[in-house]
Order: structure tokens, then C-alpha cells, then sequence
């Protein structure tokens, strides 16, 4: 069915429609892995967000329910230059087109992708539009002025506290819409997770005892999210902590420091990120729209990573409490897995606390 992308500047692309044929409306986003688009598309901090993919083909080695990040697609449309439409590899459960449908996700094909990205690159990031209606020039304001990109932690993030059972270091995973990959990476490493809904207060999550505390990834800007701020401040100083992506900007923002937007994003699999304090460059995997503010942090933060390729901050590190974060995605999910040191550092930090503290490992 003939379909067209909207965007905001008053560019329209047409193409065909494919998924659930239904109009949809978002922030569109580019992302350039090359390959990923599952765990793309079941990453919740895409939530509210149409992605399109550089990468021309597009679904050529299906779904398969072991690289889903959460339980369902989160995007709020997917738009692709070519849909392949007879998948191959040995984990292939399920085609992209029959997933889509079945999760209610609009999507398109056919559309120069790699042109919308350049139109997002030099304009910035902004709303579009996937339709297969005409649509007045009215009705497209309307819908552009009805969508606003806010309340989507709550939308993704645990509606119950749960645990996983592991004979390691107990952590407290705060989840704004928690990939899987990280706490699979916590798993693999033997720790005992609890998870929290995001809106848990400090005190229920310092109760429950945990030898550190992991702040997840999520959706949205963190500036919306005021109630998470004084719960990160109540934790600050309690205990270890580490954050990802939105941990980190939440975490950068209730140390005193200050976020702002990108104009085009962090969205693929082989961004160049530099550690100051070793000297080591490591491929990441991001997918970032909003970036700690450069000069930003007081003076007891540091800044230990760089983005090589625009300068970003990436990471932050305490002078003197056991906390750090970093922008990128060291569970990778799409990406190079060259990161997960970060990890080990985390387990590492929270054993060496716990020493401190004069409680026996
Ligand atoms: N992956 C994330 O956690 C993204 C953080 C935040 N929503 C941003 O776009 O910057």
C-alpha cells in the first residue's frame, strides 16, 4: 500500500507501507549499524521515536526471540529502503514484516533513507509523520502540534519490583527502560539483581540492601524527570553507582551538572570514544539524543570519555565517591562488546566499598 513520510521541514518521501498499516507520528532518529535492527527496534529508549536505518536491506536475517532488549518493539514507526522479504540464518524465527504487524508498528519501505538522514543532519532532529491517507496541510500541523515526546519512562519502566537470582553482588538496577543486554551483562558476571520501577524512592531501594546501584538506560530527556533527581540524590554518596546512557545524564544532572539536546544524535554501532584516563580508544555502540553539558560539572566530577567525533562528553567519574556513568552502551546490543570492562569495574568498585565499609565480602 502506498505510504508517505512526512517531515516536519516539508520534505515527503513515498514509499510502501508495510507492518501494521496505521498512521503514526514521532521523533525520527537515524541509526547507522549496519546490522541490529532487532535490538533497535526492542530498545525502549526509543520509545516515542520513528527510526530509519541507513543501511539499505533491512530484515535480511529475521527476528529470533534471543536479541529481543524488552518484550515487544518500542519505536513508534521503522522506516527502511529495503525490506527483505525472505530472511536467512540459522536463528530465524520469524520475519521482520510479520513481527511488526504483530506488535502494531507502522512501518515503510522504499525510502531513500540515507537522503531523510542527510535532511535530519543538516536541520536537526524533528518530528514526522507516516501515513498512507492524504493529509491536509492542516490536519499535518495538527498532528505535528498534538505529539510531544514526554511521560516515556513510565510508559516502559517496571510496573513491580523483581529480582534475578545470581550468588554474586547483589545490585540494584533502577529501570527507565532497562535493555536486556545489561542485565544479562550483571548475570553473566553472577550478581543478584533487584529491579525497581523508576519512580521508586531512595529509601526503598537503599532497604533492600544492594551492594551498588546500576541506573539504566531509558527514554525522553532527562530534564523531564524531577521526582528521579531527588531520588538519585538521596543515593548519592550510599552507595556505588553506575549509569548508562539516561543514568548518566540523570546521574550528571543530580551531581549539579546540566544536559541539553544534541541536533542530530548518537545512533549506531562504531562511534570512536576516547577514555582520558587510559588513553584508550574504544568502538561504542550509542543511542543518545540529549549529552551532558561540556563545562557543566562541578568541580569534584571529572570527565573520563570523549566522543572522538564531535567532542561530546561520554563519560564522568566522582573525584572522590565510587560513582561513574557513560553515555555509550557498554552492553553493546547492537555494537562491539569491547566496553564491558566497564562492567567488571562496576562489580569491582562495589567489593571494594563494601570493604571499606568494614563489612566482609
Ligand atoms: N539510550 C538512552 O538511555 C537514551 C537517553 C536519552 N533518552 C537520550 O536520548 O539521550
Amino acid at each position: 500500500m502506498k505510504a508517505a513520510l512526512i517531515l516536519e521541514n516539508g520534505a515527503i518521501f513515498y514509499g510502501k507501507g508495510f507492518g501494521s498499516i496505521k498512521e503514526t507520528v514521532g521523533e525520527v532518529v537515524f541509526n547507522t549499524g549496519m546490522t541490529g535492527y532487532q535490538e533497535v527496534l526492542t530498545d525502549p529508549s526509543y520509545t516515542g521515536q520513528i527510526v530509519t536505518m541507513t543501511y539499505p536491506l533491512i530484515g535480511n536475517y529475521g527476528i529470533n526471540l534471543n536479541d529481543m532488549e524488552s518484550s515487544s518493539p518500542k519505536v513508534k514507526g521503522f522506516i527502511v529502503k529495503e525490506k527483505a522479504n525472505k530472511p536467512n540464518h540459522w536463528a530465524c524465527e520469524m520475519e521482520l514484516e510479520g513481527f511488526l504487524k504483530q506488535h502494531s508498528i507502522m512501518a515503510i519501505e522504499g525510502i531513500d533513507t540515507r537522503a531523510v538522514t542527510r535532511i535530519i543532519r543538516s536541520y536537526g532532529t524533528m518530528k514526522g509523520i507516516i501515513t498512507v491517507r492524504d493529509l491536509t496541510p492542516a490536519q499535518i500541523k495538527n498532528k505535528f502540534n498534538s505529539f510531544q515526546n514526554t511521560n516515556v519512562v513510565e510508559q516502559v519502566t517496571t510496573k513491580e519490583i523483581y529480582n534475578i537470582p545470581g550468588n554474586g553482588q547483589h545490585i540494584a538496577v533502577l529501570d527507565f527502560g532497562v535493555k536486556k543486554s545489561i542485565l544479562s551483562t550483571l548475570t553473566e558476571r553472577g550478581c543478584s539483581i533487584t529491579v525497581f520501577p523508576a519512580f521508586s524512592k531512595a529509601e526503598e531501594i537503599l532497604n533492600s540492601n544492594p551492594d551498588g546501584i546500576l541506573l539504566s538506560n531509558g527514554p525522553g530527556d532527562p530534564k523531564d524527570l524531577p521526582e528521579i533527581l531527588k531520588t538519585i540524590k538521596g543515593l548519592i554518596g550510599k552507595k556505588p553507582i553506575f549509569g548508562i546512557c539516561l543514568g548518566h545524564q540523570l546521574l550528571a544532572l543530580s551531581l549539579g551538572g546540566d544536559t541539553e539536546k544534541l541536533k542530530f544524535g548518537h545512533r549506531g554501532c562504531n562511534h570512536p570514544v576516547k577514555n582520558l584516563l587510559t588513553n584508550k580508544i574504544g568502538i561504542t555502540s550509542q543511542n543518545h539524543g540529549y549529552v551532558v553539558k561540556k563545562d557543566s560539572l562541578p568541580p569534584d566530577v571529572l570527565v573520563s570519555h570523549i566522543n572522538l567525533n564531535d567532542q561530546t562528553i561520554e563519560g564522568i567519574r566522582h573525584k572522590f565517591l565510587p560513582i561513574f556513568s557513560v553515555q555509550f552502551h557498554p552492553e553493546a546490543s547492537p555494537g562491539p562488546q569491547e566496553n564491558a570492562y566497564l562492567f567488571d569495574q562496576f562489580i569491582q568498585m562495589t567489593k571494594e566499598w563494601k570493604k571499606c565499609q568494614g563489612i566482609t565480602a
